[in-house]
């Protein structure tokens, strides 16, 4: 379903992404795991185009993402969800229209996004935060909208970036438990870039290590964590045993 090659960005003379290459099944969750400033964020955004790749191909259901017209991409990326680190919800809308906004502008019609939006922030949880505004919520309520809002066009991939990163650790378990059923429902591919190693073992069906703007090595999370084969597998294998002998 996601078909990436060679996928290349230069910020100056840093090489942010390297001739990545990966690809995801239908329905599958990927996780992506490295260092900070390996490329995760950069990758992740330039799927959609919200960073423009130099150099490689972004192939979703057949369609070359990197060659889409202004029209096309905007079409495109109702099929794509997006979740942030940082919610960017809009602070003067509520919960509601925050949700409803992407849907009436996509051309839904005001009473059938509001149904939409209804059914959706119900089923994150937030039936009775409608009404409130993002200053109103909690950091995790935030992100549950802003889940709620890349789910309203029933994407068929749902992009996370580092979704729980901004999180106090006490929320970060009700956005996690959110991507878990997503992930189990499998009605969209997820690829998920996420420091979180208890979610990646638990929820991946496949793990991607990146380093330096490569992905270095990849595998389900029990090859990975056991056996791991490159540098970056053997530091989160350490750690997983680090935690483990910690408890
Ligand atoms: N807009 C930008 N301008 C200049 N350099 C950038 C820009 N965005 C990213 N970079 C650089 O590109 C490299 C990769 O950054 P990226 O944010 O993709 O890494 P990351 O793996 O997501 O890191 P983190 O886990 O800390 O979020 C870093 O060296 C970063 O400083």
């Amino acid at each position: 379903m996601l078909e990436i090659r060679d996928l290349t960005k230069d910020f100056g003379d840093i090489r942010a992404v390297d001739h990545l290459a990966l690809h995801a099944d239908k329905g599958e969750t990927v996780v992506i795991m490295g260092p900070s400033g390996c490329g995760k964020s950069t990758t992740i955004r330039m799927i959609n185009r919200l960073v423009e790749p130099d150099f490689g191909t972004v192939f979703f259901d057949g369609i070359d993402i990197t060659g889409l017209h202004k029209n096309e991409l905007l079409a495109m990326r109702k099929r794509i969800g997006y979740v942030f680190q940082h919610f960017n919800l809009i602070a003067r809308l509520t919960a509601l229209e925050n949700v409803m906004l992407g849907l009436v502008m996509g051309r839904v019609s005001y009473d059938e996004a509001k149904k939409r939006a209804v059914a959706i922030l119900e089923k994150v949880g937030l039936g009775r935060y409608m009404d409130y505004k993002p200053s109103e919520l909690s950091g995790g309520q935030q992100q549950r909208v802003a889940i709620a809002r890349a789910l309203a066009f029933e994407p068929e991939l749902i992009l996370w970036d580092e979704p729980t990163a901004s999180l106090d650790p006490i929320l970060v378990r009700e956005v996690l438990v959110i991507m878990e059923e997503l992930a189990k429902y499998r009605a969209s591919t997820m690829l998920v870039v996420t420091h979180e190693l208890s979610f990646a073992l638990k929820v991946a069906d496949r793990i991607l290590l990146m380093n330096k703007g490569k992905i270095v090595e990849s595998g389900k999370p029990i090859e990975i964590f056991t056996n791991p084969q490159s540098t970056i597998g053997k530091t989160y294998k350490d750690l997983i045993d680090y935690q483990m002998n910690t408890i």
